[in-house]
């Protein structure tokens, strides 16, 4: 008989990197999402969509963490979230974090610190650290800079060292909160081509997205959040389906102003981000 005091079983290996049953998270005793079922496997890349406000930032948050759980059940990779203490396997990007322009590292300075939950504090990184950190440099795009001053990137380059400190600690999942946004189209594109690269190596992903377009050949689920709730959970074909099937009111959500897309009025996807409408209807 196991007691209630027994130690949690050892997960499964191929146990769900993340899975929520009826989840609510939020701050000072009130839900913001609620009732959320999620789950991500290993080699998946979701996409996680919503209108500002939704509750997406919220709900990655809370799944690491770093919101108030008010009800439901999280396990990260097979253990009870208040039982997970293997931190290093879920890599986090936060929202609008880019690296001041006052702090005087080199890019491998940076990214080397997300090697050092994996030694003890008074061991010095050892060859097999450097190798890895270097290897999270190349797989950014950023191997030419390496030796740079951070702040002499851009806000884009920035944000890709931080998805390189994140990879440094090889973790399972990397979690990303809009990595895409508030860079320059060329920097946004640049990025797409990293997550492309990591998807296509097998790094598993949860990104926070307004940005759909840029990532859609590297996300194989979309989940859609709306008030809080999820009201979408499938496979970007499907999810085609269901914005043509004008299950959203194109004028509800908050739009970035974006160029004028000529040709049929079609629903752009859910919350300020444009889906392209060539994508969604065949160009003829
Ligand atoms: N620290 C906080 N304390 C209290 N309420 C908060 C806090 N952070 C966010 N909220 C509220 O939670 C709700 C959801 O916010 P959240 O940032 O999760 O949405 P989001 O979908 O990520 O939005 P966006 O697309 O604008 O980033 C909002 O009503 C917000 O005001």
């Amino acid at each position: 008989m196991t007691g209630s005091a027994a130690p949690a079983p050892a997960a499964p290996s191929d146990a769900p990197l993340v899975e929520l049953h009826g989840a609510s998270f939020g701050y000072e005793d009130r839900p913001v999402v609620s009732g959320v079922d999620l789950t991500v496997r290993h080699g998946e890349v979701v996409a996680l969509l919503g209108p500002n406000g939704s509750g997406k930032t919220t709900l990655v948050r809370g799944l690491l963490g770093l919101t108030e759980h008010l009800g439901g059940e999280v396990r990260l990779l097979g253990t009870p979230r208040e039982q997970f203490r293997e931190h290093t396997r879920i890599g986090y990007v936060p929202q609008r974090h880019s690296l001041s322009a006052s702090v005087r590292a080199t890019v491998t300075e940076i990214v080397a610190v997300g090697r050092l939950p994996h030694r003890p504090w008074w061991r010095p990184a050892g060859a097999a650290d450097r190798d890895v950190v270097a290897g999270a440099i190349e797989a950014v795009g950023l191997g030419d800079r390496a030796e740079e001053e951070v702040a002499a990137l851009s806000g884009g380059q920035q944000r890709r060292v931080l998805i390189a400190r994140a990879l440094a600690g090889r973790p399972d999942l990397l979690v990303m909160d809009e990595p895409t946004a508030g860079v320059d189209r060329a920097s946004q594109h640049a990025l797409a081509g990293v997550l492309a690269t990591l998807a296509a190596g097998g790094t598993s992903m949860l990104v926070v997205t307004h940005e759909l377009d840029a990532l859609e050949d590297v996300v194989t689920r979309i989940v859609c959040l709306d008030s809080g709730h999820v009201d979408f959970d499938g496979a970007p074909d499907a999810y085609r389906a269901h914005v043509v099937a004008g299950a959203h009111d194109p004028g509800s959500g908050h739009h970035h102003d974006h160029e004028d897309h000529t040709g049929p009025a079609v629903p752009r996807g859910l919350g300020d981000g444009p889906l392209d409408p060539g994508r969604v209807v065949p160009r003829g």
